[in-house]
């Protein structure tokens, strides 16, 4: 058996593709989902059935209610062991890489993440052929999974497989799972509702600051900045490191990966476990005082300059315009011009 893992109560559409393509002519895809993701499990078995998935468990304990890796991850083994599946396939979302990443641990299981191509050896082996992309993106890894049960996560990249998928009648089983009181570690404390409705990955401007910033105080001009501009603000991890800002306001590696319209690097040096987290941004606007700063060197647009001067003169400028305009009745941005026309 294939097993997917619906940790969200939605279904990746690859996924099924994937494992039909790693499965055996008779061998089931079934798939495993948590009570408590707030989707109802005949929803989830009827789409999953479309894409021939012929059964749904869906595990349930009162810590599974709400999300918690730790309590997720160790379901997820209970269920792995009960069902002695072939593999274990789940997207590369943040949660599902959590959620696996704690089931392969407890079941002491290989895990291959972020894979862009996966096949079964062609030798009857069993074992997984597969290529991921390792360091954020940068690094292609190509590799041979082999294990009784083998676990991967599948990257919204990957490259599909050609299978045909028979629509089946989904069947819904449910259990109950235990899952011991102590794994109640990490719990959902609060849910807090962007009041602009834009977060770092999705906002079409992110203003972010790093070392060069000097400190929590200095986010005040780029908070401005983010607001006039419709976007947020984001950082590198030197400021999170410094407890300037929350870890979710984090671009990177081990942050967030955005690519925003326009994404503004205020005193950020570019390291590669921050640059893989802005690389695919439309245009990259850099301000730092040292021309060589790897941010500097790969933007499409570099102002050498002190972020305390430079940040501020733009500001002044920008409300300068919308003042202009609010007499004129105008917008007070105006378009910028094409990138690459006026870089330094
Ligand atoms: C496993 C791992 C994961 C990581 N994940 C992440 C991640 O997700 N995100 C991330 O950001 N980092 C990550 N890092 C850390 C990363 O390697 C860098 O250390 C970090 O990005 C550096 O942050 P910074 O650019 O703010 O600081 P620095 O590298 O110290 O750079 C500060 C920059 O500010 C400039 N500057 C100083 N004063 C001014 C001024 N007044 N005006 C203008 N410019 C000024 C300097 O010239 C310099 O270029 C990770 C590291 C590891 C090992």
């Amino acid at each position: 058996m294939q097993l997917i893992v619906v940790a969200d109560g939605q279904v990746v559409p690859e996924l099924p593709a994937v494992a039909r393509s790693l499965a055996s002519r008779d061998e089931p895809v079934e798939a495993v989902a948590f009570a408590g993701t707030g989707v109802p499990a005949g929803d989830v078995a009827g789409e999953l059935g479309g894409y021939g998935v012929s059964r749904l468990h869906v595990v349930r304990h009162e810590l599974l209610d709400e999300y918690g890796p730790e309590a997720w991850g160790s379901a997820l083994a209970t269920v792995i062991d009960w069902l002695g599946p072939a593999g274990v396939l789940a997207s590369a979302s943040h949660r599902d890489t959590e959620v696996l990443t704690h089931a392969a641990a407890r079941a002491g299981l290989p895990l291959a993440t972020n894979c862009v191509r996966l096949a079964g050896e062609e030798d009857g082996s069993g074992a997984w052929r597969l290529t991921r992309t390792r360091s954020g993106g940068v690094l292609l890894e190509d590799a041979e999974l082999t294990a009784p049960v083998k676990l991967a996560t599948v990257a919204a990249a990957v490259e599909t497989p050609q299978v045909p998928l028979q629509p089946a009648d989904c069947e819904v089983t449910e259990s109950a799972v235990d899952v011991p009181p102590e794994l109640a570690r990490t719990r959902v404390a609060e849910r807090v509702a962007s009041e602009t409705g834009l977060s770092l990955s999705t906002a079409p401007v992110v203003v972010s600051g790093g070392r060069g910033v000097g400190g929590a105080e200095g986010f005040v001009v780029l908070e401005e900045l983010a607001e006039r501009l419709g976007g947020v603000v984001g950082c590198s991890r030197v400021a999170t490191n410094n407890g300037w800002r929350p870890h979710r306001d984090q671009v990177g590696l081990t942050g967030t990966k955005i690519a925003a319209d326009l994404y503004i690097a205020c005193g950020i040096s570019g390291a590669t476990q921050h640059w893989v987290g802005c690389m695919d941004s439309a245009a990259i606007l850099a301000i730092n005082t040292d021309p060589e700063a790897p941010m500097m060197q790969r933007a499409t647009y570099a102002v050498e300059g002190d972020v305390h001067e430079v940040v501020p003169a733009v500001l002044a400028e920008i409300r300068r315009r919308a003042d202009g305009a609010a007499g004129s009745g105008r917008s007070g941005v105006e378009e910028p011009a094409p990138a690459g026309s006026s870089r330094r």
